[in-house]
């Protein structure tokens, strides 16, 4: 039974460093291979208001640093491991440009970290915020020396990534409302690559690009489903696939039937084959 579980599964190599690369179809024991769920709009909110209410006890500083920190993770796997031009770990330059909710909590978090590793980092956040958890973290970047500004820099052609933390699974509408519409419009006519946070911003939950809104980050290189993927991110047609978020019980996993990849060791994200 191992050895079957063990060939389902592939280890992308990179120098010293690999990733579990998970199958879409996780294993189960006992019976025929599960397929991951991919979440509604429904069941992704039930999931994020469990766990924060008081039957899970979480709070949302902790769901948003696990999220972050899976986020930095996701972001080192791809810029050492992309087939173009892959970087040592700790260089090159990422720009995280982040909405105003908790999506954009996830990018901040995941610059701060992303800084820590080495990286060169700086946060866009084109919308300020009364949110006490959104002005702590960019308090906490700033007390790191990343800059922090409203705009995209001049020179975006320059940078290696594009962290999207724009818009999760709350967007709604079928068109994106200032200042977001224009930054994405330069973000997807640029050629700096883009790893998304949770949901390419602009995508429905659930019918992914082919939703109303027209201003979408219509082809990010690589994605990061937080907690366990969305329906749409079955359209999903990136480099890189990875599932990340290392915290949900047990109990609430197989209530959901969510069949999440065995994480490797210590990490919090694995790759999901296309
Ligand atoms: N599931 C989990 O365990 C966790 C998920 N996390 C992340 O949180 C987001 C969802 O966060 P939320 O605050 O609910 O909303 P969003 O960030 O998706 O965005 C809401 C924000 O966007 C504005 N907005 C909505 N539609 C539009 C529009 N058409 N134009 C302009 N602006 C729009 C709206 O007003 C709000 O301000 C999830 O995806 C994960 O990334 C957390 O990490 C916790 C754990
Ligand atoms: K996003």
């Amino acid at each position: 039974m191992f050895f079957r579980r063990f060939l389902k599964y592939s280890t992308i190599n990179s120098g010293a460093r690999s990733i579990f690369r998970a199958p879409e179809k996780s294993f189960k024991f006992g019976s025929n291979m599960t397929e991951i769920k991919y979440l509604t709009a429904d069941e992704a909110t039930d999931i994020d208001k469990e766990l924060m209410g008081p039957k899970q006890g979480f709070a949302t500083e902790q769901l948003v640093e696990l999220a972050g920190l899976a986020v930095a993770h996701a972001t080192t796997h791809f810029l050492t491991k992309t087939r173009s031009n892959p970087k040592p770990f700790g260089e090159g330059k990422i720009v995280c440009v982040s909405g105003p909710g908790l999506n954009g909590a996830d990018g901040i978090t995941a610059a701060r970290h992303l800084k820590h590793y080495g990286y060169d980092v700086l946060v866009v956040y084109p919308k300020p915020t009364d949110k006490e958890i959104i002005n702590n973290l960019l308090l906490q970047c700033k007390k790191l020396d990343i800059s922090v500004t409203q705009e995209l820099p001049k020179d975006l052609n320059t940078y290696d990534l594009v962290l999207d933390a724009i818009f999760g699974f709350s967007f709604k509408g079928d068109s994106i409302r200032e200042p977001f519409d224009k930054i994405i419009e330069d973000i997807v006519t640029s050629k700096v690559r883009i790893l998304s946070v949770d949901i390419p911003s602009g995508w429905d939950v659930e019918k992914g690009r082919n939703g109303a809104c027209k201003q979408k980050v219509e082809n990010p290189d690589a994605l990061i489903s937080l907690t366990a993927p969305k329906t749409c991110a079955k359209q999903f047609d990136g480099e890189m696939h990875f599932v990340g978020g290392r915290f949900v019980p047990h109990e609430m996993q197989q209530r959901y039937q969510l069949n999440l990849p065995k994480f490797e060791g210590v990490e919090d994200v694995a790759l999901l084959n296309k």
